[in-house]
């Protein structure tokens, strides 16, 4: 664990991490840590694994039938894949955002009251504050403080965006997973995303699946290349994008790629 100012944010350490849908492996022997308030960046092409990668990480995988998962995960004292580990517990401290915006179709308060009355938060001033702190964390609260009572379906996809951002943050998460967070948005909304990843940096330890690769040069502290389930090279930002020590990673950043 790390501390960043008073919240106190974890670490993550995959080790000999494999899965396989049926008989078909997805993840092959996975070696890989984040430190704390990182924000590691996943590429590679279509169908490498990222997505799965993340989904074991707050063991949305076991939703799937036919899934087998090998290896282990730590996400500071969680033991991920335990079959004891406190599955609530983890997904309250391992917030997901999606491709899509996926906003529950209620207003914009009750949206990111959600998660907080879940976990039995049931003071009004509470919760007002809450999705107040949540909305502004998000960058959105400025363009939805005078509508909350509004259906979160009236907001535009960007906003929406910035809505299940805020929704995940409202239950305190201390690590975010993004899985292509801005691939439906336009290039402004994408840059809103963009800049408030940059700004919750080191308060949260995040990974980030792109397919946007000057987006992962752009937010990313270190970046993991995946190739059919397996892990080529992870290494700082920088060095990966001008230095790449693989060749298959270098013809990926080229778009030298078969
Ligand atoms: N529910 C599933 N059942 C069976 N196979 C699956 C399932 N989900 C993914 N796969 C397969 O596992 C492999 C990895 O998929 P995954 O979605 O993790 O890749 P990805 O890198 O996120 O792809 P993309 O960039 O296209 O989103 C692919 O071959 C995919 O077809």
């Amino acid at each position: 664990m790390g501390n960043v100012g008073e919240r106190s944010v974890p670490d993550i350490e995959v080790h000999h991490l494999s899965v396989w849908y049926g008989h078909t492996p997805a993840l092959k022997n996975i070696n890989l840590r984040v430190d704390a308030g990182q924000v590691l960046a996943i590429i590679g092409p279509s169908g490498c694994g990222k997505s799965t990668f993340l989904r074991v990480l707050n063991r949305m995988i076991e939703r799937l039938a036919l899934v087998r998962v090998e290896g282990s995960v730590r996400i500071g004292r969680f033991d991920v894949l335990d079959d004891h580990v406190d599955v609530t517990h983890l997904r309250r401290t391992v917030g997901m955002v999606f491709q899509h915006p996926n906003p529950f179709p209620m207003t914009i308060f009750d949206n990111v009251a959600y998660g907080p009355r879940i976990f039995g938060i049931k003071s009004s001033t509470q919760l007002r504050k809450t999705v107040e702190d949540s909305l502004k964390r998000a960058a959105l609260w400025d363009e939805v403080r005078g509508k909350l009572r509004r259906s979160a379906g009236t907001l535009s996809g960007g906003q929406q965006q910035r809505l299940c951002i805020a929704r995940a943050l409202a239950v305190d998460p201390q690590v975010l997973l993004l899985d292509e967070p801005t691939a439906s948005l336009d290039p402004v909304s994408s840059a809103k995303i963009e800049e408030l990843i940059v700004q919750l940096k080191s308060q949260y330890t995040m990974i980030i699946v792109t397919h946007n690769l000057q987006q992962a040069a752009r937010v990313s502290d270190v970046v993991a290349f995946f190739e059919q389930g397996q892990l080529i090279e992870m290494g700082y930002t920088q060095d990966i994008f001008t230095a790449p020590r693989e060749k298959r990673t270098e013809e990926f950043l080229t778009g030298r790629f078969d």
